[in-house]
């Protein structure tokens, strides 16, 4: 049977994920043609703001290099613009002469950028920022202007802005509203990342109609309805984009705002299908991909024969990708009669998330600082979920294993591709992939704005464990291209002294750094200059700031030091005391042995401190939390050895120590091991005349069990190699590794090697006693210094919680 001719009308990429969807199904049955006005094979326009912001070349966007539509069979016109369609007679005309009959035809012409029609606005140096063109262009004038103003404060705006920033241009963004990206966010994720990104270096003149753009032949400036003026040497235009449907208005093909068709992407002409920007489905035309490329499936799934339910709307979310700023979206961002909201607000952090619920279920969401729930929430609103569902699931203290581990096989992992970690964790195993590259390919997850690329390496990590091998170096985080070792090494040899200096010098790309590698620079500095550096508080994370927990209620919970789960009656009465009187929610006794009192209120939390005059159980701390002991020798009939005795000298010793994540241990009197040695980070046991030392047990949601470092004969010589194995840990894991990860990494033999090496041990534990002569006990700390008090506890705004 001879093949069905298919022609494609734009060569972008709507277009072409139809294609590649319709050729998985039925690879044979169409002689397809592609037309396309752009000189290049499909590319990730998503992309373009990356290549302006210098992370990657127009040469890496490509999606289908030319020789896929060779292997495929597919002939491609590229810079070649189709004209005029010929319904009648099923055929079309382009720019280049040429009559391409077709039996079926796509139109996925995509969108124009709008342009104002403003007086001057067809002067050089006036452009939008839509293809390779005008990335091109705007690199160019770099070159040779030096004031950019960018009209509109939108995703594309901002995201342009952030490029021409990166460029060395100085940058003024002109914005309708009064608060940024008003369509995706409310105003106070619109203020506060306004805020954020004047610290990054933009300019913003909000409220602003532009009414002529200035200059003779080339652009000099702005003029505003107001009279104002501003300079400007080059001009970008982000206000909104406008499907491109004049050739299909000039067919007779129905049209609204885009090109009507029905779930199947049929347009009302027999055989004209509509896909894209430049498709209007039950009154909306969407302007990013993830619908397009549901809207693609559904197409190729009709056009092939396969049945399927049609397209029937999606649930759209954004992310700005600027990097120091994470900003996320999803469904309706602004409450209404019908709706409740739940806020959270940590002004200090910088942190804020509202979730609107509508009859219970969730219906929309506004991120800002933290935007790691942000697929999850997409995925529960796309499901219809109950708000419950995202509340019982507390991930606030996880590491990106236990998130993973504790994410449902249907959570979304690539919101712009619709990948599932269920779709991914499939494709890993059924197929052997082992880099995120591989896993790309085989789902497409990660293949457009690329968010999700450490969340899919985190994937095969969870699938592969110890058989994954990270493919490329990692980067502290995304405002550098260096990683942990580099940035260490470069701190130690040009002696650099704050974190600011840390990424002025090796030339961050944000200059305030983000929440991933402000704490990690952080720690990094105190563990190489423990004496000589000053703590940073501003770059801890709120729960080491204030020295307490918040909880979800807003609330703080206080936890003293119990020495080795020690206590005694004076203690005890002081507790009870300070509990009445700062009326505790709830008194506990926690899993490491101590008294949680909870419900504090954060303007209290100095005076209970004073009243309690105990230290610190710093259950907040990456840093030693407890030790947990058995009652031992002294009291049980199996003991060996004085587990309390040890664990108290170990706690006081190791108490206030910075680690890179926070260390629980404990010591028990004999193998039946009460005190759970076997998952600690450090686990001692007792025996006739013998200490065993256990390292790197784990008892979250990825158990791990210790491994035995070393036996020895005194409690002297425990704390000897208990303190080499925290130097070593402490110089040379990641922030934010756990112990149980580090002792895999390194290799328990490894460790074993160093800690026995009689001069390593001392050189170890000689840096230990530095490290350790730096501690300050940080709740007198607090009460003690009067501007630390006001700046933390009366300056810090903490979430308010749930409503
Ligand atoms: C800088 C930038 C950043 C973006 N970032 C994101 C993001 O992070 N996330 C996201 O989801 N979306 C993002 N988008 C939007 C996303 O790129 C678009 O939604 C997507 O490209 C639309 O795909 P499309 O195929 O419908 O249109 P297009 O990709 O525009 O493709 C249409 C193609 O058709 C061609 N064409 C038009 N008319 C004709 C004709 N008559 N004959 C032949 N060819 C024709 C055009 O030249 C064009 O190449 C971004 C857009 C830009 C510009
Ligand atoms: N990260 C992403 O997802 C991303 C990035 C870039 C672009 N895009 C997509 O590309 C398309 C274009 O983006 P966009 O930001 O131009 O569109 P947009 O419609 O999202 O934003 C345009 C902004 O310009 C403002 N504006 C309108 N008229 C103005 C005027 N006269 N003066 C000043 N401001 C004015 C509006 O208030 C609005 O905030 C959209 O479909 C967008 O979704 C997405
Ligand atoms: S570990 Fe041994 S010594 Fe300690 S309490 Fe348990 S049984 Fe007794
Ligand atoms: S979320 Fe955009 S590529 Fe995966």
């Amino acid at each position: 049977m001879a093949k069905q001719k298919l022609v494609v009308i734009g060569n972008g990429m709507a277009g072409i994920r139809t294609l590649e969807e319709i050729l998985k199904q039925k690879p044979e049955a169409f002689d397809i043609t592609v037309f396309g006005t752009e000189p290049y094979p499909n590319y990730n326009r998503i992309q373009l703001s990356k290549v302006l912001q210098g992370d990657t070349s127009v040469s890496d966007i490509t999606l289908n290099e030319w020789h896929w539509y060779e292997d495929n069979n597919i002939r491609l016109y590229p810079g070649e613009t189709v004209t005029e369609i010929d319904k009648e007679n099923k055929q079309v005309f382009t720019d280049k002469k040429r009559t391409e009959p077709y039996d079926k035809m796509i139109i996925a012409t995509g969108s124009h950028p709008f342009i104002l029609p403003l007086p001057g606005a067809d002067k050089e140096g006036v452009t939008a920022f839509r293809d390779i063109k005008d990335c091109e262009k705007m690199m160019d004038y770099s070159n040779k202007y030096k004031k950019a103003a960018v009209i509109g404060g939108g995703l594309l705006g901002l995201e342009a802005a952030r490029g021409l920033l990166n460029l060395g241009m100085d940058v003024d963004v002109v914005h309708l509203a009064d608060s940024l990206m008003e369509r995706q966010l409310d105003e106070t994720a619109g203020k506060m990342l306004q805020e954020s990104l004047e610290e990054q270096g933009m300019n913003f003149l909000l409220n602003r109609q532009t009414s002529e753009i200035m200059g003779d032949d080339r652009v000099t400036g702005l003029r505003f309805a107001d009279g104002e003026e501003l300079k400007a040497d080059l001009v970008i235009m982000a206000v909104g984009v406008k499907p491109n449907v004049g050739l299909a208005k000039q067919t007779g093909i129905p049209i609204h705002r885009g090109i009507l068709v029905n779930d199947y992407m049929e347009t009302e002409i027999p055989d004209i299908y509509a896909v894209g920007e430049c498709a209007e489905h039950r009154n909306v035309v969407y302007g990013l991909v993830a619908p397009l490329y549901e809207q693609g499936q559904e197409l190729a799934k009709h056009i092939c024969g396969t049945p399927g339910e049609g397209y029937q709307g999606s649930v759209v979310s954004t992310q700005l990708k600027v990097s120091g700023v994470d900003v996320f979206s999803t469904g309706q961002i602004v409450e209404d009669e019908r709706t409740k909201a739940i806020r959270t607000y940590d002004d200090w952090n910088g942190v804020y998330q509202k979730l609107i619920i509508d009859e219970g279920k969730l219906s929309g969401a506004v991120l800002f600082g933290d935007t790691k729930d942000g697929n999850r929430l997409l995925s529960l609103i796309k499901k219809g979920a109950d708000v419950e569902e995202f509340l019982e699931s507390d991930r606030s203290d996880e590491s990106a294993m236990d998130m993973i581990a504790s994410m449902p096989e249907e959570e979304l992992i690539c919101g712009c591709n619709g990948v599932s970690k269920g779709t991914i964790v499939e494709a890993i195993q059924s197929q052997g992939l082992t880099s995120v590259e591989q896993v790309k390919g085989c789902t497409n997850a990660s293949r457009s704005c690329g968010t999700c690329q450490s969340l899919v390496s985190d994937l095969l990590e969870y699938t592969l464990g110890d058989e994954y091998i990270k493919d490329q170096k990692e980067a502290i985080c995304s405002c550098t291209t260096l990683s942990r070792d580099e940035v260490i090494e470069e701190i130690k040899e040009k002696g650099l002294k704050t974190t600011r200096e840390v990424m002025n010098v090796l030339g961050w790309e944000s200059a305030e750094g983000c929440s991933k590698c402000k704490p990690a620079l952080n720690y990094y500095m105190g563990m190489l200059n423990p004496t000589e550096y000053e703590d940073e508080k501003e770059s801890r994370y709120v729960n080491e700031r204030l020295h307490a927990n918040i909880q979800k209620d807003g609330t703080f919970s206080v936890v003293p030091r119990m020495y080795g789960g020690v206590t005694d009656s004076d203690s005890l009465r002081k507790i009870a005391d300070a509990a009445e009187k700062y009326e505790a929610g709830m008194i506990k006794v926690t899993g490491g042995q101590r008294i949680d009192l909870l419900g504090i209120k954060k303007e209290d939390l100095p005076d209970i401190w004073r009243d309690l005059d105990m230290p610190s159980g710093a259950a907040y701390a990456k840093g030693l939390r407890t030790v947990k002991t058995c009652v031992g020798a002294d009291f049980c009939r199996f003991g060996t050895q004085n587990s309390v005795g040890m664990g108290i000298d170990l706690e006081k010793k190791f108490e206030g120590l910075q680690t890179p994540h926070k260390i629980k241990m404990s010591v028990s009197a004999c193998p039946r091991n009460c005190a759970e040695g076997g998952v600690k980070d450090v686990g001692v046991i007792g025996l006739d005349g013998v200490w065993e030392i256990y390292v790197g047990g784990n008892g979250g949601t990825e158990l791990r069990k210790a491994d035995l470092l070393t036996k020895v004969e005194t409690s002297e010589e425990v704390i000897e190699y208990v303190g080499a194995y925290l130097q070593y840990y402490r110089e040379t894991a990641n922030y934010l590794e756990r112990t149980s990860k580090w002792v895999e990494r390194m290799g328990v033999d490894h460790v074993r090697e160093v800690v026995e090496d009689g001069n390593q041990r001392d050189e170890l534990n000689e840096r230990m006693e530095v490290a350790l002569s730096a501690v300050q006990e940080p709740w007198s700390e607090a009460v003690n210094n009067g501007t630390l008090l006001k700046e933390l506890y009366e300056k810090v705004h903490v979430p308010t919680g749930s409503k």
